[in-house]
């Protein structure tokens, strides 16, 4: 039976919350982030403020009991918001840099949230009070089914309480560590890099840069997908969208090909690659002007621009997600050295390179990641168009990306737990329904039919709907 702790309804001094600041990582690997500089930004309120934050506003998630049980707790409280009374502490979750975080449920309600506590006394620098108000404010604007809601903002005497959601599963690197080698196989690898590609796409559209990608900051939801958390690095920059139709040409084989050119159904050498070329409609909106000079993220993970304290922009998180795939799939990071020190040396080095296991299932994986960790941002993949081109990569080939949030976790993970009875319900996350499951079907079958009877192989396409990927399909039965 888990101990519960009750706010209490008048004192404020929740002392359960003033003991440490001092990291104490819940996290199995002790890799810390780094912050050697960042706008420091100070918040002056003490007074009682309680927030109520997207969650009122976000009706898709009405069939979400979160969203029910925070709306019902509104009502009933005095002035409409959330306060520390109105929740019941279970268990703590973990220590961070800037305060404690607590698994919680409102009274009179089994809905379960997370709520970071951090008490703005045992703050000494200007630069922690403004990354609480950074990590605050990011949470504020996000909308997005890999990405936590922050259900409310709660401050109250040296307190600043953020209620978000809670992810059960722990985060990806604990994860890791239970897996033979440290490591995951290609397609748990491609569910989880895919979810992350899509949550660092929408931050990007947002104008807010990461820059503390890692698998420690990737949480697991009760349903298995992805929930990024930590957002007190990031930074946000203006965003201007375009819209640009571009002809795309592919050369590439398909996995199942790979494996006959092996075995004895070998197939000729020109059977081998398909070739297609799309005229595709793209909409990109990427922080591309962003520009910091702050060196913040983690060791391993930091791009060698950010290590070079030259200006930085979008393109360490893309430099991290390379990063973050080959950790997945190797088990370590690719320029870890046996100290920090040497870490840095080996990013920023020109001789340097990562190193991957010979594996011919890597093919793709290795090619994606060679694409990533470019040391020249320039001509790093991403940094141009931004995930558009990350989605294209062979790697992610057949993942149909506006349906992504539908898609089942792997279940083969060790020590991953799928709460079966909840996919349909947890989040964002709902079950394609047999209705929308119908007329998916009929609408690509209609798309499909039209396709045909068109002449010539190049098709216009958007990648924003699934259209393109019934499209894609068609084309790639063609082989040069
Ligand atoms: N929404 C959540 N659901 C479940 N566990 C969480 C949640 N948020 C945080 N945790 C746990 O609490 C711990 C502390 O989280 P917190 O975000 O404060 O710090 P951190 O991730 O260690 O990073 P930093 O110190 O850089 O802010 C995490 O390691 C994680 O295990």
């Amino acid at each position: 039976m888990e101990e519960e702790i009750y706010f209490p309804d008048t004192d404020l001094d929740l002392s359960f919350t003033s003991t440490v600041t001092d990291r104490t990582f819940a996290s199995s690997s002790g890799r810390s982030s780094l912050t050697l500089s960042f706008n420091d930004r100070l918040s002056t309120s003490s007074a009682v403020t309680t927030s109520s934050t997207s969650s009122s506003t976000i009706n898709h998630r009405r069939q979400d009991p979160h969203w029910s049980a925070i709306k019902s707790a509104k009502l009933l409280s005095s002035d409409g918001n959330i306060h520390l009374r109105h929740l019941k502490l279970i268990r703590h979750l973990g220590t961070g840099n800037l305060g404690r975080v607590f698994l919680c449920n409102l009274r009179d309600s089994s809905a379960r949230f997370a709520l970071k506590v951090i008490d703005r006394n045992n703050l000494t620098t200007a630069k922690k009070l403004s990354q609480v108000e950074t990590e605050a404010e990011i949470l504020s604007l996000l909308d997005h089914p890999f990405l936590p809601t922050l259900h409310a903002r709660i401050d109250e005497s040296h307190y600043t309480c953020l209620l978000i959601d809670y992810a059960p599963n722990g985060d990806l690197h604990s994860l890791l560590r239970k897996q033979p080698g440290n490591r995951l196989p290609l397609q748990p690898v491609r569910f989880f890099a895919a979810e992350v590609l899509v949550a660092l796409e929408y931050l990007h559209a947002m104008g807010i840069v990461y820059r503390d990608l890692k698998p420690e900051n990737v949480l697991l939801r009760e349903d298995g997908h992805v929930m990024l958390s930590d957002f007190d690095l990031c930074f946000k920059s203006d965003v201007v969208p375009t819209f640009k139709s571009r002809r795309y040409r592919r050369t590439s084989s398909s996995p199942s090909l790979r494996r006959r050119r092996s075995g004895c159904l070998s197939a000729p050498a020109e059977e081998m690659s398909y070739e297609r070329e799309e005229i595709v409609s793209e909409f990109t909106a990427e922080p591309v002007t962003a520009f910091s000079r702050s060196c913040v993220g983690t060791h391993e993970y930091l791009a060698p621009e950010l290590v070079s304290g030259n200006g930085h922009g979008s393109g360490v998180d893309w430099w991290a997600f390379g990063i973050f795939l080959y950790e997945l799939l190797h088990g370590t990071t690719p320029f870890k050295g046996d100290s920090k020190e040497q870490t840095l040396r080996n990013i920023v080095s020109t001789t340097k390179t990562a190193k991957f296991h010979v594996d011919s299932d890597l093919d793709e994986a290795r090619d994606l990641i060679e694409k990533l960790l470019v040391k020249d941002p320039k001509k790093r993949l991403g940094c141009a168009r931004g995930a558009q081109d990350i989605k294209r990569h062979p790697f992610f080939d057949g993942i149909k990306w506006p349906l992504i949030r539908h898609y089942k976790p792997p279940e083969e993970v060790r020590g991953l737990v799928i709460k079966k009875s909840t996919r349909a319900h947890a989040g964002h996350v709902t079950a394609v329904t047999p209705r929308s499951r119908k007329s998916f079907l009929w609408r690509a079958l209609s798309y499909l039919l039209r396709g045909k009877s068109s002449s010539g192989g190049s098709k216009n396409q958007s990648n924003s709907n699934y259209y393109h990927y019934v499209g894609k399909s068609y084309a790639s039965r063609k082989r040069v």
